[in-house]
């Protein structure tokens, strides 16, 4: 069964290693530049300001111990794509130990952090990020990637130093593991789908098998962050992510007439983005969210984003319960290893290319119509 790193070393991505020290520059070199400063921000749209968060421009936020946590994560996912979540479960320490663990990676000198570098057709160790390559100009951020274990980059790190933080990942990918699990059902049942219509979840509907990545991101200080970019605007190929960030904003969502909109900090919240695969698995009713991080002048940001996908086997399509005669299939089947493919290539016009059929205008498609569809897609 082809495994994330497999798919990942057959899509290489080739990017310059060299990586100034970003904490040492007291100007924006040109080729960080995204914008001049006298421009017009529209394009990639520099405008950092966000809208204010009234109450219906506000990224909703869920209490997973409500009774209703389902039906408001299924509306949220409709509009927005994206949301926060309270009374996770996730032990506040835990989400600290994370964070000083990236804290302290992130802090070693350049050339102790390049002993940990990740190679062009790898997929863990220490780099830009693998959206580099699409962009004529650099971010203004450096990550680290892991899959599985860590103990190899570790070592390199840390020698003397490398199990206590070693552990503290294990623990971390152990109960976002599970989480994913919790929200993957819950998202489910909020489309009508329960254990017995989900093959690939396992007998027990405990998605074992289901692969992931864990993604620690650092945004240093920047002297000019009006015309930075900490990560470009990006959806992510997962089937969700769950993503930690510390105190300090910066992580911003699209809407669709509304624009760039900040999700600010929420201490002890977690962020959860829908994917591509799950778009494609709730046949278009949810929205991956496009999304991109700002920096700032004054505080580093730092974030850690659990991406987790299906096991490597299965067929993500349209699920059959969301197909009727009113609404088709809109894409085909493909697998995490073959999504990742056509993203290393198209990358954000990846999920037209697994378009089988165009999505209808005019508004949002009603899950009770089709709830009793027998209609089977892939
Ligand atoms: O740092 C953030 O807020 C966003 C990170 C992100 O989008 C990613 O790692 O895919
Ligand atoms: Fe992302």
């Amino acid at each position: 069964m082809p495994s994330l790193s497999d798919a990942f070393r057959s899509h290489p991505v080739f990017l310059h290693q060299k990586h100034p020290d970003l904490t040492s520059l007291q100007e924006l070199p040109d080729s960080y530049a995204w914008s001049s400063s006298s421009a017009a921000t529209t394009d990639n749209s520099l405008q950092h300001q966000h809208h204010d968060a009234t109450a219906d421009h506000r990224v909703p936020v869920v209490d997973l111990d409500d009774p209703n946590a389902s039906s408001f994560i299924g509306s949220a996912c409709k509009s927005w794509g994206v949301f926060q979540i309270v009374n996770h479960g996730i032990p506040s320490a835990l989400l600290r130990d994370i964070e000083l663990a990236g804290k302290a990676l992130f802090s070693l000198q350049p050339a102790h952090k390049l002993r940990a570098a990740r190679s062009p057709d790898g997929v863990s160790g220490y780099g830009r990020a693998r959206i580099s390559s699409f962009f004529p100009k650099l971010m203004w951020s450096e990550g680290f990637t892991i899959v599985g274990s860590p103990l190899h980059h570790f070592r390199q790190l840390w020698p003397d130093d490398y199990t206590k933080y070693c552990d503290t990942v294990e623990r971390y990918q152990e109960a976002m593991q599970k989480l994913a699990g919790k929200l993957m059902w819950l998202l489910m049942a909020s489309l009508g789908i329960s254990k017995e219509d989900l093959q690939w979840a396992g007998p027990r509907g405990d998605f074992n098998g289901a692969s992931a990545a864990l993604q620690l991101n650092s945004y240093p200080t920047c002297p000019d962050p009006e015309r930075a970019m900490g990560l470009a605007a990006h959806t992510d190929s997962t089937l969700l992510t769950i993503l930690h960030q510390n105190n300090i904003s910066g992580l911003q969502v699209f809407r669709e007439g509304t624009g760039w909109m900040t999700v600010p900090p929420i201490t002890g919240a977690l962020i959860v983005n829908i994917g591509d695969l799950f778009h494609i698995l709730s046949n278009g009713l949810y929205q991956s969210v496009l999304h991109r991080a700002v920096v700032n002048r004054t505080q580093q940001r730092f974030s850690v984003a659990y991406l987790y996908g299906p096991p490597g086997n299965a067929k993500i399509s349209p699920h059959a319960k969301l197909v009727g005669p009113s609404r088709p299939a809109l894409y085909r089947p493909v697998t995490w290893n073959e999504y990742l493919g056509t993203k290393a290539k198209h990358f954000n016009e990846a999920l037209s290319c697994v378009e089988v059929c165009a999505p209808k205008s005019g508004g949002l498609f009603d899950v009770s119509e089709t709830h009793n569809s027998s209609v089977q897609v892939g």
